[in-house]
């Protein structure tokens, strides 16, 4: 689904990431937990081919960047972030939002079929939305927000679902509820790889059965949560010694 070899990118003699390699097959859910600043919101941006690494190689569901048609293949990508909802358009309604993803467009210039109509309304319905369809997206909450993103990302169908902190900014219930959507979504029986993006390990849910550390853009340690989320591997990556609680299949951290 993706594979990323040794890449370096430097940016305004900045070096932003190094030696990062990454690997993610099919049926994979990935959380990647890196610190403010450590490179992850840059190496999204290589992965959705809006950034180009200096040197080293970017695969992504088969297609070489530098060989392949880098619009085509972002439609096969659904990307959910604070950075992609400002460049949405905060009058239309919650369901023409939900429907342009269907295109991957920013904004509803097509016209569009009463299948379609059906079709977001039923993902809504899903993400639990679709009571706000008629809602101006810029009057909804911040969690109201996120879920009407991820329905739209979902109506085109992805097959790599980047997640880029959904939860920032929102209360614990709020966040649990849209953990609970995110759940639903690694559940379906669609196989669309999920990639979660965060700062906090107890985000990581049960069904993301993959973790890479990042730290000053580097990938410091990669494999199953079994062997990531655990008090030595997390003290070693925070430089602070740290307990880890599992509860409810999670994994709660503390700094001592
Ligand atoms: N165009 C640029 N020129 C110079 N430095 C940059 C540029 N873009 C990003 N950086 C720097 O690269 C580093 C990594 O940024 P990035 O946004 O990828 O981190 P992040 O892990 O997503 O951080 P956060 O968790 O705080 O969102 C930061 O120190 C940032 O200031």
């Amino acid at each position: 689904m993706i594979h990323i070899e040794n890449i370096e990118l430097y940016r305004n003699e900045k070096r932003i990431l190094h030696q990062l390699n990454w690997h993610v097959e099919k049926n994979q859910h990935w959380a990647i937990l890196g610190l403010n600043g450590s490179g992850k919101t840059t190496l999204l941006k290589v992965i959705n081919g809006y950034i180009w690494p200096n040197e080293g190689k970017v695969q992504v569901l088969g297609e070489t960047y530098g060989e392949s048609y880098i619009p085509k293949l972002r439609r096969r990508i659904g990307w959910v972030s604070n950075a992609m909802i400002d460049n949405l358009n905060w009058q239309d309604n919650a369901i023409e939002i939900v429907l342009s993803g269907k295109f991957g467009a920013l904004r509803l210039f097509e016209e569009v079929s009463e299948a379609e109509i059906e079709e977001a309304v039923r993902i809504m319905k899903h993400f639990n939305c679709d009571h706000l369809a008629n809602k101006t997206f810029e009057y909804l909450s911040q969690g109201e927000r996120q879920r009407v993103q991820i329905s739209r990302a979902i109506m085109s169908d992805p097959e790599i679902l980047i997640l880029d902190e959904p939860c920032g900014g929102l209360d614990i219930i709020e966040r649990e509820n849209l953990l609970q959507t995110i759940e639903q979504i690694a559940g379906r029986d669609n196989c669309t790889t999920l990639i979660y993006v965060t700062h906090h390990v107890e985000e990581i849910l049960p069904c993301f059965n993959h973790v890479l550390l990042m730290k000053d853009g580097k990938d410091v340690a990669a494999g199953t949560r079994e062997q990531i989320l655990t008090t030595p591997v997390l003290s070693d990556f925070f430089g602070r010694e740290v307990s880890l609680q599992i509860e409810r299949d999670r994994a709660w951290v503390a700094v001592k």
